[in-house]
């Protein structure tokens, strides 16, 4: 397998922001690689760019120069409306708050993105309830957002962002929102759906604890992504 098939590989990747005295140079050449099942930390103080990767891996914004491979293939010259479909297909996203549609339940919230790309109606509940199962909520499917608990609301937009069986998993602060200890059963449940569905997961946290526990530590420096430490 070379470096460029693996699930996420970024090569290259520069973005800046403005232009003369106000212009502000970002990511200055991020290169990196997250294979299937593996979980990447980030943690980076404010400011740093985090976001900006997360958006540029995402393929929600398009670097200045360099590549984006998912599962091995560049995004860079795909038109708008592919990049848009690949987003679908195989990129998840977790935001710290969960986003959720409130006037669907949970079992409806995880049908939804397998519906749109395609899937029937029964195919997509069927897959909705064993995450959910997995996620030890089953018993709540038909509770709207409203009526679930925070790391309850979190394990559903979980369970959503993986619905699709993506290549990647993006997470901004997932865990951000919750208590301490419902912060470590989420991170729990998320950890066990990256090693059972393989996907590559990039994680923002500001959560030393919880970045001690994946498979590796990145932060920011100077716009480049380098190995980070935790004491
Ligand atoms: N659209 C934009 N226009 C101008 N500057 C921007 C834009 N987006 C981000 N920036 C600047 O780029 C820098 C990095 O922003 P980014 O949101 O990626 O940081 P971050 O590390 O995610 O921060 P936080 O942890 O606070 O969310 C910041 O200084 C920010 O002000």
């Amino acid at each position: 397998m070379t470096d460029a098939s693996k699930s996420l590989r970024l090569q290259g990747i520069q973005r800046h922001f403005g232009e003369g005295e106000t212009r502000l140079d970002v990511l200055t050449g991020v290169d990196f690689a997250i294979e299937a099942g593996e979980m990447v930390a980030l943690v980076a103080p404010s400011g740093t760019g985090k976001s900006t990767l997360l958006h540029i891996a995402g393929l929600l914004e398009r670097p200045d120069a360099g590549e984006v491979y998912v599962n091995g293939l560049a995004c860079g010259s795909l038109d708008d409306a592919r990049r848009t479909e690949m987003r679908r297909q195989s990129i998840g996203f977790v935001y710290q708050f969960h986003h959720l549609l409130p006037e669907f339940s949970a079992l409806e919230n995880i049908m939804l993105p397998q519906m749109i790309g395609g899937l029937h109606r029964k195919e997509a509940a069927d897959r909705a309830r064993q995450l959910l199962d997995y996620m030890r909520i089953g018993k709540r499917a038909t509770h709207r957002p409203a009526e679930l608990s925070g790391g309850e609301q979190q394990r559903v937009a979980i369970a959503r962002a993986v619905a699709n069986n993506p290549y990647v998993l993006l997470a901004d602060e997932p865990t951000g929102n919750l208590d301490p200890k419902t912060s470590h059963y989420v991170f729990d449940a998320l950890t066990a759906l990256v090693r059972q569905s393989g996907v590559a997961a990039l994680i923002a946290t500001h959560n030393h604890e919880l970045a001690a526990r994946m498979d590796r530590v990145i932060t920011l420096e100077g716009g480049r992504v380098v190995p980070y430490s935790i004491e």
